[in-house]
């Protein structure tokens, strides 16, 4: 388990961090949820060890998270720092070198990371060839080549489409499943859902709350709707209130509870009645509105 206490940082004048505490269990993965300039990088930075704390303390497994147990945290910076004029495998076996593995095992990570996150191909490609997802891909194998006890991903799905985000969620759920806690930071309330056991809400620096994530996301009643064949209609499907509509794409809201998911799913059938579905989802709650219902 990963504790973190009572963590507090300032930068000047400036308080970045006030007595911030969570918990992180063996095996699940904590989502810290946060604006911009809530903290999230400084805490994250402070977890894997490259900046001190004013005040607190981070343990793993009940001992202080310092010195030579450093080298048993996966850290991916919000800045990426690979070197990209090299190739893939080669940085992946040499990282993996630097945290103590052997020329083998450095190899066997690497190969085994590559092939799960749908990389291989590119395994003897500059880092610089790559597309942006494929970057970061090779960028969460960095972070993973030393088999780490414990994660701390800043910001891992930003920018990134679906099927890098699908790849990287689920080695770490492998991860998981090993036994190692997972924090990962994000401003994406809806990446998250799925994916994080439990949320922090940092706001200004402050814990706001802390809860499972299913108990945090509850259904807002708004929805999204992309149709190949226009939705003009929404607005005549009774206990919905259409908030945005432009051509194929609406937002709409349904205020009764009780007949959410009947009306949500009447919309869904006579749009694909009419043609082609490109996206039908519920909307997560903004971490405003997390903030204000949930505050401790
Ligand atoms: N080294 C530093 N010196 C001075 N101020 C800093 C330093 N690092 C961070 N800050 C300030 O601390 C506050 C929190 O920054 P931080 O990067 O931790 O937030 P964040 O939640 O990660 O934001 P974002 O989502 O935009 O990355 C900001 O006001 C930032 O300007």
């Amino acid at each position: 388990m990963l504790e973190v206490k009572g963590i507090t940082r300032s930068f000047g004048d400036l308080q970045v961090l006030s007595d911030v505490g969570f918990d992180v269990p063996a095996g699940t993965l904590t989502g810290i949820v946060g604006g911009r300039d809530a903290g999230k990088t400084t805490l994250l930075r402070i977890l894997a060890g490259l900046l001190d704390a004013d005040d607190g303390s981070v343990l793993l497994d009940g001992e202080a998270l310092d010195g030579v147990d450093l080298q048993r945290v996966g850290y991916l910076p919000q800045q990426r720092g690979l070197y990209p004029s090299m190739r893939v495998a080669q940085q992946l076996v040499y990282i993996g070198r630097l945290h103590g593995f052997s020329l083998g095992a450095a190899e066997r990570n690497t190969h085994t990371l590559l092939e799960k996150l749908g990389i291989a191909d590119f395994a003897d490609l500059r880092l610089d060839s790559l597309g942006l997802g494929d970057r970061q891909r090779v960028q969460i194998a960095a972070t993973l080549v030393h088999d780490p006890d414990v994660i701390m991903l800043d910001a891992p799905f930003e920018g990134l489409d679906t099927g890098a985000v699908d790849d990287i969620i689920e080695v770490l759920g492998g991860h998981a499943e090993s036994g190692v806690p997972i924090v990962l930071t994000t401003t994406e309330l809806g990446v998250v859902e799925g994916v994080t056991d439990n949320l922090v809400i940092l706001q200004d620096g402050e814990v706001q709350a802390e809860a499972a994530t299913n108990e945090l996301l509850v259904p807002t009643g708004r929805f999204e709707i992309e149709a190949s064949a226009g939705l003009d209609w929404l607005g005549n499907v009774s206990g919905v209130t259409v908030d945005e509509l432009d051509g194929n794409y609406a937002r709409f809201s349904v205020a009764d509870e009780a007949d959410r998911a009947d009306v949500s799913q009447r919309v869904l059938q006579k749009a694909l009645g009419l043609g082609t579905v490109t996206h039908f989802s519920a909307e997560a709650p903004t971490i405003d509105e997390l903030a204000r219902t949930t505050a401790v």
